[in-house]
């Protein structure tokens, strides 16, 4: 895993940095445009000198543009340079730069309709965008929305009939803490970032316009020499599994633990077999349903592995839970409203490692605290965000302002609900009571777009009830299952339906080498 940092976070390490007098913001800057420039050559290594326009906003975004221009000019390129603003406003570092730069070439003043035509002619060269980095809070300007639609219009042609964008930082008007386009953002073929990725690159904010991951294109990261101690409540990247996931050769089936799936009635028992399918192949040792007398036929006349009970209600689930061997429990996918209120409360008294999903949380949507009053720290909450919604609707609201993000919005739902809480998506967030919280970003190269599929969130609420039974701490489980999920996805490709994904696990487990 590696770790992600918000603005203000990497505000502080570099301001920190600079106040002990480890380094300048000079140099700082000299090694963040240096970095752009070698990251380029790498993304792109049959680019060779020809122009180069480079915009330059009014901060160190744009001061990073001057390094990167007279860098670039130095290799050979033709570069034509706009400033955005007042070059005598510029923030210290940012002016040196560009006064160093004027000493190459001129810095036009910024022409948004002259910028517009010029990147709507070229059909090769570079774009460097370094108009706005982690700074911006706020919407483009009105003096780059030509530019904006000019890049825009770059983006539906192939990439061999038009320049390649590069974003210092992140592109110009996505929220570096969100992932929101803050409005006339512009989009990259590749982000160069500073130090640690930002959050709003791997966000990805559901709506138009899009933003994040979806603008960022290739996301690199080059190092500039700042300290790299973690920072404090850090996000984590899950890159792959953070346990080691494989068995050993001493085993037996009763010590991976017995995982108990929850069924619904008759007709609607299929979302509980994708789970405990999944439960089983990720590892757990054994695995049962627990269904009402009416649905046993329709599972039996499917079942061979997985184990079968009958479960009419609440009352029972508590005698059942007894047996101290069913040490994991999966509950929602199927379930119906009804039987969620009845069962999730007994579920919950037998305090055991435990998934709520789908209708085990939309059955507490009238009123949410009466869940929060019985959740306990072995607990995973697994909604979508309609789920989310309806149990944190004050959350879900905030997420509609920009600044805002998943991040912050699980952070508080976990510490609200005090168990973990995995909030789903192409970005899915992983965070518990502490604070600690972990990106799954099924984005970019990490694309699964055929998880949008019925029954793919039954199979991860079973692979993380499995992976719990395997007795994976919630957390570990929630964000191994994440990656588990995205990747059995990703292996089996075009076509996906929800009953291949535990089916896939078996090669993906082989990849990772168990
Ligand atoms: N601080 C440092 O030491 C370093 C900063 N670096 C660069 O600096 C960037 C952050 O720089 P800044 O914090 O100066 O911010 P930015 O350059 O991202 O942009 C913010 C600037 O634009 C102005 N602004 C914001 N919204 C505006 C709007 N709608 N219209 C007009 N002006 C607007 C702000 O007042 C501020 O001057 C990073 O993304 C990175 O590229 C790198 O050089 C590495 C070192
Ligand atoms: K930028």
């Amino acid at each position: 895993m590696s770790e992600i940092l918000s603005s203000a976070q990497m505000r502080g390490i570099e301001q920190q940095a600079i106040a002990s007098g480890a380094v300048t913001g000079l140099e700082l800057m000299e090694r963040a445009g240096a970095g752009v420039v070698a990251q380029i050559a790498t993304a792109f290594p049959d680019l060779s000198p020809s122009t180069a326009v480079i915009l330059c906003g009014p901060g160190n975004n744009g001061g990073d543009g001057f390094v990167i221009a007279r860098l670039l000019h130095q290799r050979g390129w033709a570069i034509a340079l706009y400033l955005l603003g007042d070059p005598a406003r510029l923030p210290p570092d940012a002016r040196t730069n560009h006064d160093r730069w004027l000493k190459t070439g001129p810095a036009h003043p910024w022409d948004d309709r002259q910028i517009g035509d010029r990147l709507g002619a070229m059909t090769s060269g570079l774009v460097v965008d370094g108009v706005f980095g982690t700074g911006l809070t706020r919407p483009m300007p009105p003096e780059t929305t030509h530019t904006s639609q000019a890049l825009d219009a770059l983006r539906h042609r192939t990439p061999s009939a038009r320049p390649r964008v590069v974003a210092v930082d992140i592109p110009s008007g996505i929220s570096a803490d969100s992932g929101a386009n803050l409005g006339g953002a512009f989009w990259a073929d590749l982000s160069v970032s500073f130090h640690r990725a930002k959050w709003g690159h791997y966000l990805e904010p559901a709506g138009l316009p899009e933003g994040g991951a979806a603008c960022c294109g290739q996301v690199a990261v080059v190092d500039i020499g700042l300290p790299q101690d973690p920072a404090p409540d850090s996000v984590q990247l899950v890159a792959r599994p953070a346990v080691f996931l494989g068995k050993s050769a001493q085993g037996h089936k009763y010590g991976h633990g017995h995982a108990l799936v929850l069924s619904g009635g008759a007709g609607k028992g299929g979302a509980a077999r994708l789970a405990a399918r999944a439960a089983l192949r990720v590892g757990a040792g054994l695995v049962t349903i627990a269904a009402p007398q009416p649905a046993i036929a329709e599972h039996a006349a499917q079942l061979n592995a997985i184990m079968l009970t009958a479960l009419p209600d609440g009352y029972s689930l508590r005698g059942l839970l007894q047996d101290t061997r069913l040490n994991a429990l999966c509950l929602g996918p199927g379930l119906g409203q009804s039987r969620a209120q009845d069962l999730v409360p007994a579920a919950l008294w037998g305090r055991r490692a435990t998934v709520l999903d789908a209708d085990a949380l939309s059955a507490f949507a009238e009123d949410p605290p009466l869940l929060f009053g019985q959740l306990h720290d072995k607990v995973v909450l697994t909604p979508h965000m309609g789920e989310f919604r309806r149990l944190f609707p004050d959350l879900s609201e905030r997420l509609h302002t920009p600044a805002y993000s998943k991040i912050e919005a699980a952070r508080a739902a976990a510490a609200r609900a005090g168990c973990v809480v995995l909030l789903k998506g192409p970005d899915t967030v992983i965070a518990d009571p502490s604070g600690r919280a972990a990106l799954h970003a099924a984005t970019g190269a990490n694309a699964a777009p055929w998880l949008a599929t019925a029954g793919s969130g039954d199979v991860l609420a079973g692979i993380i009830a499995g992976l719990m039974a395997r007795g994976f701490a919630p957390f570990e489980a929630a964000a191994s299952g994440a990656w588990l999920h995205a990747a059995a996805a990703r292996a089996f490709g075009p076509g996906l339906i929800a009953e291949d994904l535990p089916e896939m696990l078996p090669q993906v487990f082989r990849d990772l080498g168990l």
